[in-house]
């Protein structure tokens, strides 16, 4: 990932990069307005926010395995050719994410602090639309428990990329508080603060949260071909 050097947000373990405007605002809006068509039904609600699994939800005992499909186009375009380019997921099994979780965030509505676990390559790309957020970076103790209070946040701006991988993706957890705005916003508080675009935005250092979507693109490690799924379920039967 030589090209996202000046990316990097040397506060934090190895390695994290912000982008700002990854996007332009008439791609956000495309991409919005597509995940507004999508059909009820397939979202699976949640108290903290709404959220949907794209091309499929992982399935097997272990919830680990993706079935072999396309992503959906407006998922793929412009953003897939965009991550190559920057060769994000270049060393990555699959070389491309397979994998996009859509989460939808009502102002106040949050996520619990959490890690991305075993199933994936160990790289996530998060594009926030609709709203900026603030995201809760946690250590872990020496016990691998979570530590109570963040080390680090870091403010993802609409239309912003942010990536996680190495140290940054094993040996943390991120959460997103359940709050109606963020407050504390500024070069003291905020990690990737020189990387923002929109300063004056946070300047007052308080910030209201919009509705905010946010899509995790990640590579999932066990892929399924239909063919063989299917062979398997004849087996079974
Ligand atoms: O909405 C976000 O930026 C965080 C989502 C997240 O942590 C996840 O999908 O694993
Ligand atoms: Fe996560």
């Amino acid at each position: 990932m030589a090209e996202l050097q000046s990316s990097r947000l040397p506060e934090l373990p190895e390695a994290a990069y912000y982008i700002s405007n990854f996007i332009t605002a008439e791609q956000e809006a495309l991409i919005l307005e597509e995940v507004s068509k999508l059909p009820g039904g397939r979202w699976k609600v949640l108290t903290h926010r709404r959220l949907l699994s794209l091309p499929s939800q992982l399935t097997g005992t272990a919830r680990d395995t993706l079935i072999d499909a396309a992503l959906p186009r407006f998922l793929a375009k412009p953003i897939l050719d965009q991550l190559k380019e920057l060769e994000v997921f270049k060393d990555s099994p699959h070389s491309a994410p397979n994998h996009c979780l859509v989460n939808e965030y009502q102002p106040g509505q949050g996520i619990m602090p959490h890690e991305d676990g075993p199933a994936y390559h160990p790289i996530t790309a998060t594009v926030s639309l609709g709203s900026h957020t603030v995201l809760d970076i946690y250590r872990k103790n020496e016990e691998g428990e979570r530590e109570v209070t963040p080390s680090w946040r870091i403010l993802q701006e609409p239309r912003s990329l942010l990536i996680t991988t190495g140290r940054m993706y094993g040996d943390t957890l991120h959460g997103i508080a359940e709050a109606q705005v963020d407050e504390n916003l500024g070069p003291e508080t905020i990690v990737n603060w020189n990387l923002l675009t929109d300063k004056d935005a946070f300047e007052s250092g308080t910030a209201k949260r919009e509705t905010r979507v946010s899509l995790t693109y990640r590579d999932v490690l066990k892929v399924a071909k239909v063919g063989n799924a299917m062979k398997f379920m004849n087996k079974k039967w």
